[in-house]
């Protein structure tokens, strides 16, 4: 049968099982040698290779693989590594002291001096929660190709095994586009643009490198096409496009790769480029369609981004071929691909292991290995006629008729709609989105009722998920330990972590979260409206991984979540204690989303459902509750035009499940990983009392937007980065207190790491948590910030 040709933009390199993290993990803590990670990572890529290979899909691409990072990967092939790691042994030392710092005594014996550098900063890609490492370039940077780059070693293994491999690269530009100065002082001279032509020639190398090692098709990923351009940006892309192919044999061809956002506006420079080809994301943005298609050059190849790499819903097959038929009717079967709107890194790996699904929904789901079998249909079914013919055609008809199925089931299900929720909805009124009492009132009341010292001290919620709280919970799934023991444990460890931060001298304490598996998953077990899976993990940064649950309906809260355990561990000690919620817009932007009602009413229902466990955390004797928010940024459309709708209802939403509170309860929010600045006067109108704010890993460059709007309210922006178990010493935070009481007053400082502490150990936490209040005591006694006032 004819087929269009088939391929994604990426696999889930974690693994069916989080091999990968494991096997990294295991080479982290010397369980294993790097000889057993590179052998057990190449088996692992050719049998994901042969997973897409078995499936159909025609294209696999290769250099979708890393071991932390793919922007980091990218900066370490073209030599863009910064000062601190170039003493360090290349290779895995180097290449993971980037992504995680690295941290070593002086050995007498060895004669080795200490090494203490810092990670490098770490970001959201795009709007996902997928973490990526940011380059760092100096003014005169250069670049130098590595010798047998990583990407052309594991595009020669995949053609050994008799695939067709497609390179996968980040792009020149979208590369330069993410970088950062590495001297944060030059912020205002960073013009890395400068070297898209350096660049380009580099790539060239590589792109031939690519095609000697059998590449014919090579992915050139520029996602930084679908935002905001500029002259400049558009100068850019010439210039690096034109070195990336001067002189490059016909035979090699790149694929333009765009998602996450439209790009038929941009067909004027897209055209120019001298690429073959162009992939768009018509899950995102189908309306670009028709544009892209007047302006396509011709004998360019047009890959139709289809089915949906970000969300877990089966694509409605019928919609697409009869989308897509027009498409191969004008350009012919040679010129147009099917493939996932994105790489299928943001997609679970199978349904296969989900064997405690609800059976109705399940039915409507489709991760990563479905989505390759839909794109095999797809691909065969888009060259016929008409939907008619697919409908009876004998290799195609029977998909399509579960399909359609499954799709008519979840249209027509009354588990999605729930009328109260909807009505409470439509209920919600102005008055529900303020406090009752201004700010500097609110406060003042507060620091008199909970007895806050200046700089008071508190952290932002986790305490270390260890291995023994880690198994605990994998018995009681098991079976192994009853639900009376498990709670009784986990009681344990919260009594012992209050005792703890008693011990160390923290202000406002917290409960460690021991019971929670993740901070968007423990609420979505406890809410209507979703469903959660057993493993359906994906990638967040290097080794971790979240296992976001499923919005598939109408959402409320049947009962308290976490009223119980805050109300015990504000009984176990004097000092306020604060209850620890997750915020409406991270629960939307980290869960999988209903794609069948806008998200801001999705967000409305969280927001609800929020609101009243604040009120019951309230009327259970908490003083303090924090909302989470960190996503909040995450979730801002790629392009400025579309900011101010989404902030209107984003901040709404938190506005809704925050303020429902007597002036006297003081409630904080937590914002980490990304640059608040540009949105600053939507974090002001929060009017959140306490913002806890990540501040250290991006070289406190939220201060500049201090220091341009000001912040009315108290805030805390992290003392230190808790993603390395790297040790801050006193003077450091002493120095970071310093510069922060430049742009805040003193009686509205806060104190705290700059995010939960779950993945670091409690050596380090407490070594890094003693010296946080060493800090304020010194802060306290020494006046600190008085001269600024
Ligand atoms: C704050 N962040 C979060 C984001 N998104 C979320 N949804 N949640 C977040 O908290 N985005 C931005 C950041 C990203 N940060 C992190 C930080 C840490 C992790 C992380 O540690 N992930 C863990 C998995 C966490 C989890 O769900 N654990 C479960 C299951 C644990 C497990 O693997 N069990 C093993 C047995 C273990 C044993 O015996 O020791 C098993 O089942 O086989 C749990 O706690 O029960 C990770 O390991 O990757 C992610 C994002
Ligand atoms: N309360 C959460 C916030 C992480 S962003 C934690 O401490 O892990
Ligand atoms: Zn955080």
């Amino acid at each position: 049968m004819t087929a269009l040709e088939s391929t994604i933009l990426g696999f889930p390199r974690i693994g069916a099982h989080r091999e990968l993290k494991k096997l990294v993990e295991g080479f982290w803590s010397d369980k294993i040698s790097e000889a057993t990670l590179l052998m057990e990572a190449k088996a692992l890529r050719a049998k994901h290779w042969k997973v897409q290979h078995d499936a159909g899909i025609d294209l696999v691409p290769s250099g979708d693989f890393s071991f932390y990072d793919l922007v980091l990967d990218t900066a370490y092939t073209f030599g863009a590594i910064p000062a601190r790691y170039q003493a360090l042994p290349a290779g895995f030392t180097q290449y993971f002291a980037m992504a995680r710092g690295l941290q070593k005594p002086a050995s007498e014996a060895t004669g080795n001096h200490a090494i203490d550098v810092p990670a490098m900063e770490m970001k959201k890609w795009f709007d996902t929660n997928y973490h990526y490492i940011v380059p760092e370039l100096t003014a005169d940077q250069s670049f130098a190709l590595v010798a047998d780059p990583q990407v052309v070693q594991h595009t020669r293994e995949a053609k050994a095994q008799g695939l067709a491999p497609k390179p996968v690269l980040i792009g020149p530009v979208t590369f330069l586009l993410l970088s950062k100065p590495a001297d944060r002082e030059a912020i205002d001279a960073f013009q890395p643009l400068r070297f898209a032509a350096q660049l380009g020639t580099q790539y060239r190398t590589l792109v031939q490198q690519l095609a000697d090692a059998g590449a014919q098709w090579i992915q050139v990923d520029e996602p930084c096409l679908g935002l905001d351009l500029n002259p400049e940006i558009e100068a850019a892309y010439r210039t690096a496009y034109a070195e990336l192919t001067h002189d490059l044999p016909s035979s090699v061809r790149l694929m333009l790769t765009t998602y996450f956002e439209r790009v038929g506006d941009r067909m004027d420079l897209i055209a120019e480029l001298p690429v073959h080809g162009l992939h768009v994301d018509l899950v995102r943005a189908p309306r670009q369609l028709s544009e892209v298609m007047a302006h396509l050059p011709a004998q360019w190849v047009l890959s139709l981004g289809v089915v949906d790499g970000r969300n877990v819903w089966r694509t409605d097959l019928t919609a697409v071929v009869e989308c897509i038929q027009p498409v191969v009717t004008e350009l012919g079967c040679a010129r147009v691909w099917v493939s996932s709107s994105c790489s299928l890194l943001h997609s679970p790996f199978s349904l296969e292991f989900e064997t405690a699904l609800d059976p109705e929904i399940q039915t409507w789901l489709a991760f990563a290995v479905e989505k390759l079998a839909e794109l095999r249909f797809l691909a065969r079914a888009a060259t016929l006629p008409s939907l008619e013919a697919v409908s009876s055609d004998a290799m195609l008809s029977a998909d399509l008729k579960a399909n359609q199925v499954a799709f008519a089931s979840r249209r027509g299900s009354n588990r999605v709609v729930d009328s109260t929720v909807q009505s409470r909805v439509r209920g919600v009124t102005p008055n529900m989105i303020r406090r009752s009492a201004a700010f500097t009132e609110r406060y003042a009341q507060q620091v008199d009722r909970l007895q806050l010292p200046l700089f008071p001290t508190t952290t932002i919620g986790s305490f270390p998920q260890t291995r023994e709280v880690r198994s605990a919970r994998l018995k009681l799934k098991r079976g192994d330990l009853s639900q009376a023991e498990y709670n009784s444990f986990i009681k344990q460890e919260t009594e012992q972590c209050i005792r703890r931060q008693e011990g160390w001298g923290l202000d406002v304490l917290v409960h460690g979260e021991f019971e929670r598996t993740d901070m968007v998953e423990y609420f979505g077990e406890q809410l209507a409206g979703y469903i959660f899976t057993k493993n359906g993990w994906v990638s967040s940064y290097g080794t971790r991984c979240v296992k976001p649950p499923i919005i598939y309906g109408d959402v409320h809260r049947p009962q308290p979540m976490t009223v119980a355990m805050s109300a015990y561990a504000q009984s176990l000690t004097a000092k306020p204690l604060k209850g620890m919620l997750t915020g409406p817009v991270t629960c939307l932007q980290w869960s999988f989303v209903r794609d069948d009602q806008p998200r801001q009413v999705t967000a409305t229902q969280l927001a609800l459902a929020i609101r009243d466990e604040v009120a019951d955390l309230e009327a259970a004797g908490i003083t303090v509750v924090q909302i989470d928010e960190p996503a909040i940024r995450e979730g801002l459309p790629l392009r400025r035009s579309d900011w101010d709708a989404y902030l209107q209802w984003a901040v709404d939403a938190f506005l809704l499940s925050s303020t429902g509170v007597k002036p006297t309860t003081q409630i904080h929010t937590h914002m980490c990983y990304s640059d608040f600045n540009d949105i600053f006067p939507a974090i002001q109108r929060m009017d959140a009392d306490v913002i806890t704010i990540e501040n250290s890993r991006s070289d406190l460059k939220l201060l500049g937007a201090f220091a341009a709007h000001g912040y009315p309210n108290a805030a805390g922006p992290g003392l230190y980065d808790i993603h390395s178990p790297r040790v801050p010493s006193v003077q450091e935070m002493v120095d970071r207190v310093q510069a922060l009481l430049q742009y805040l007053p003193r009686d509205r400082l806060w104190l705290n790491p700059d995010c939960g502490l779950k993945t670091r150990g409690w050596l380090e936490v407490e070594a890094a948590l003693r010296h946080l209040t060493q800090t304020a005591a010194r802060a306290r006694t020494e006046c600190l910030g008085t001269q600024a006032q």
